[in-house]
């Protein structure tokens, strides 16, 4: 974890397709922050955190990470973020103990046992992913929030298909990040969480 880590976006203009997406969108946030990207069905939540994260490129404007401009070159701030896309993106032929490990290789076995009892899949350790719910796979993906070292949270509807446990869960681990200075952007459709966070609209 980076301490005082920020970041700033400013004159932000994403085109997909033949639609511009964001155009002029501006925001900061700091260590112990959380956004909240808001907006109708396609007015581009997913796109920004993919821009964000690095994954697709801005048409215009300035990305600042830590003072550092990574708008052309993102490779500091991928190295200091999770992010966890949209879909749930475990591998369903893979067993939820080899999912986890695929992203933490030497991860102790202890470590995994504790995080697995946490998320409640201590007995799906060796299932295949495949087999379990859709909110058990989130409930994998997610995996990655308890052990995660990054500062920077990149997290697309992270409680989709989580029951109201499951998402207990996942607001504790962000509320554990922003206390310990992490930062958080999300796009959620939930109305209430259970932390403080700023919204950001984006129009469409
Ligand atoms: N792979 C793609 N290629 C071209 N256009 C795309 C692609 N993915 C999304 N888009 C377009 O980009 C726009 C924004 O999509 P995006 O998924 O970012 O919206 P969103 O706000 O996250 O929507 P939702 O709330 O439905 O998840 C939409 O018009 C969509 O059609």
């Amino acid at each position: 974890m980076q301490p005082s880590a920020s970041l700033a976006i400013s004159d932000l203009w994403i085109e997909r397709g033949d639609r511009d997406l964001c155009k002029g969108l501006a925001f900061t946030l700091q260590a112990g922050e959380v956004v909240r990207i808001l907006g109708e069905n396609g007015a581009g939540k997913s796109s920004l955190l993919k821009v964000i994260a690095g994954i697709l490129s801005p048409l215009e404007g300035k990305i600042v990470y830590s003072g550092e401009d990574v708008t052309l070159d993102r490779s500091t701030l991928q190295q200091d973020s999770l992010y966890i896309g949209h879909s749930v993106g475990v591998k369903g032929l893979l067993t939820v103990e080899e999912n986890i490990r695929c992203y933490y290789p030497s991860i102790a076995a202890s470590r995994l046992a504790s995080v697995l009892a946490a998320l409640g899949l201590d007995d799906q350790s060796d299932a295949l992913v495949k087999t379990l719910s859709a909110g058990q796979m989130r409930r994998v993906a997610l995996a990655r929030l308890w052990l995660s070292d990054k500062t920077l949270w990149l997290l697309d509807e992270p409680f989709a298909s989580l029951d109201a446990t499951g998402v207990a869960l996942a607001e504790e681990q962000i509320k554990q990040h922003i206390l310990s200075g992490g930062l958080v952007i999300l796009t959620t459709h939930q109305d209430v969480l259970s932390f403080s966070y700023r919204d950001v609209v984006l129009l469409s």
